[in-house]
């Protein structure tokens, strides 16, 4: 006779993974044109060549002093706005140019950030079992998760989710969208993409917009990758974070404060200045809430921080509602700072300075046990994470 069939509730078991999800490899790329944040005015109003609306190169330019942003990178460079002139109009239809051109170099850039996540990974980009792919320039079927399993050479049974216009909580979403994958199909391996070139938004300056104005000043364009695992095969994968608890809240009645829609001549957007008011008094409830949840109390000096540097002014209100440190926001202002707003993808900026930093510390600097990832974007969403350091899950 043979053995006594498995129950429904023995397979489900068998199906899922042992431990929590975790981080296994990071990786990041850039376009190579590099922008400082100081010349962009000009340059912005000279290829526009707008320089006649001097109140709004002079909005402009109190908006780049204040960002908190040094540099930002991009792949929409004066050659390739030569080429299409249409695109500093957004009144011209340039969008099929535009989605022309994001189709082929969005997946690129992701392609180049996820070779250096695969390469710290260690195991072969054959084995990955599952990619989400995150953009705002997605306009085309098949997308960006199609051309980027081609350029990395995936297997064709990879299981393929395309997350299109998320914003700037596409990380996150990504991110908890991995976890859940990871930790309900055993031995599964997650790519997660986010990739983001604000070529599909850029156009000239106009008066009555000052959205456009602060999107000239807060995004820059890049790709963020990140391998997520559960029950780390060792000792090839090294779990960098686990990943403990995940959730998204909607902010109630903000429903018009971010927005994005793509139109005939390039993607428009709206950023209310309430925003850094309104995370600010929203994002504390999250953080309890998550720790509720966990069964941990946490302090919130205690942690370590990847907050979506959205804006300079984001990060101060947080920083002020939850009574933080100097320091604590170091990552987020740094990604900030040397990148600008890469919007979805910033957070994985974030992920990575952050480790590299808590490397970095000193002998005797017992470096952070718990920590939270935050991320914002249309909704008013916000995605919340709670990461835990490797080594000390069990027996918590
Ligand atoms: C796209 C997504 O999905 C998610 C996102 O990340 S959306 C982007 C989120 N980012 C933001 O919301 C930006 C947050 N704001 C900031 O960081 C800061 O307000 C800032 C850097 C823009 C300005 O710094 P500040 O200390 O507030 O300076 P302040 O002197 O008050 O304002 C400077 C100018 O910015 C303008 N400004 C501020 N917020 C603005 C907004 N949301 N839209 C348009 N203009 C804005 C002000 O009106 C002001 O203009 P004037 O100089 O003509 O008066």
């Amino acid at each position: 006779m043979g053995s006594a069939p498995a129950t429904v509730g023995e397979i489900r078991r068998a199906q899922r993974a042992d431990g929590p999800a975790a981080v296994l490899g990071i990786g990041t790329a850039n376009p190579p044109t590099c922008v400082a944040q100081d010349d962009y005015p000009d340059y912005y109003f000279r290829v526009t060549s707008s320089e006649h609306l001097t109140d709004l190169k002079a909005k402009l330019t109190r908006i780049c002093k204040k960002s908190g942003i040094k540099q930002r990178f991009m792949h929409l460079n004066e050659e390739l706005l030569a080429a299409n002139p249409d695109f500093t109009d957004r009144a011209l239809p340039s969008l099929d140019a535009r989605v022309d051109i994001a189709s082929a170099a969005v997946p690129e850039l992701a392609a180049s950030a996820a070779a250096k996540a695969i390469a710290e990974w260690g195991r072969p980009a054959t084995e990955i079992t599952h990619l989400i792919f995150s953009t705002y320039s997605g306009a085309r079927a098949p997308s960006a998760d199609r051309r980027l399993a081609s350029l990395l050479g995936l297997s064709p049974t990879v299981s393929r989710t395309m997350l299109n216009l998320h914003g700037c909580y596409g990380g996150g979403r990504s991110l908890q969208l991995a976890k859940e994958l990871a930790e309900n199909n055993r031995g599964a391996r997650v790519l997660v993409a986010c990739s983001e070139i604000t070529l599909i938004a850029f156009y000239g300056p106009e008066g009555g917009c000052p959205d456009n104005i602060l999107g000239q000043a807060l995004f820059g364009d890049g790709a963020g990758a990140v391998i997520i695992g559960a029950d780390p095969v060792s000792p090839v994968e090294r779990p960098l974070f686990e990943m403990a608890f995940a959730s998204q809240t909607t902010i109630p009645e903000t429903e018009d404060a971010i927005s994005m829609e793509i139109t005939k001549g390039g993607m428009e957007y709206h950023i209310s200045n309430q925003v850094p008011r309104l995370l600010g008094s929203n994002v504390e409830r999250c953080l309890i809430d998550a720790f509720d949840a966990l069964g941990v109390s946490a302090k919130w000096n205690d942690l370590f921080w990847a907050i979506h540097p959205g804006g300079r002014a984001i990060l101060d209100h947080i920083e002020g509602v939850l009574g933080l440190d100097d320091g604590k926001l170091a990552a987020s202002r740094h990604v900030l700072s040397q990148f600008g707003n890469m919007s979805g993808t910033t957070v994985i900026f974030v992920l990575d300075e952050l480790r590299r930093r808590r490397a970095a510390k000193q002998e005797g600097e017992a470096p952070e046990e718990w920590g939270v990832v935050m991320a914002f974007g249309p909704g008013i969403t916000i995605e919340t994470m709670v990461l835990h350091a490797p080594g000390s899950l069990e027996g918590n």
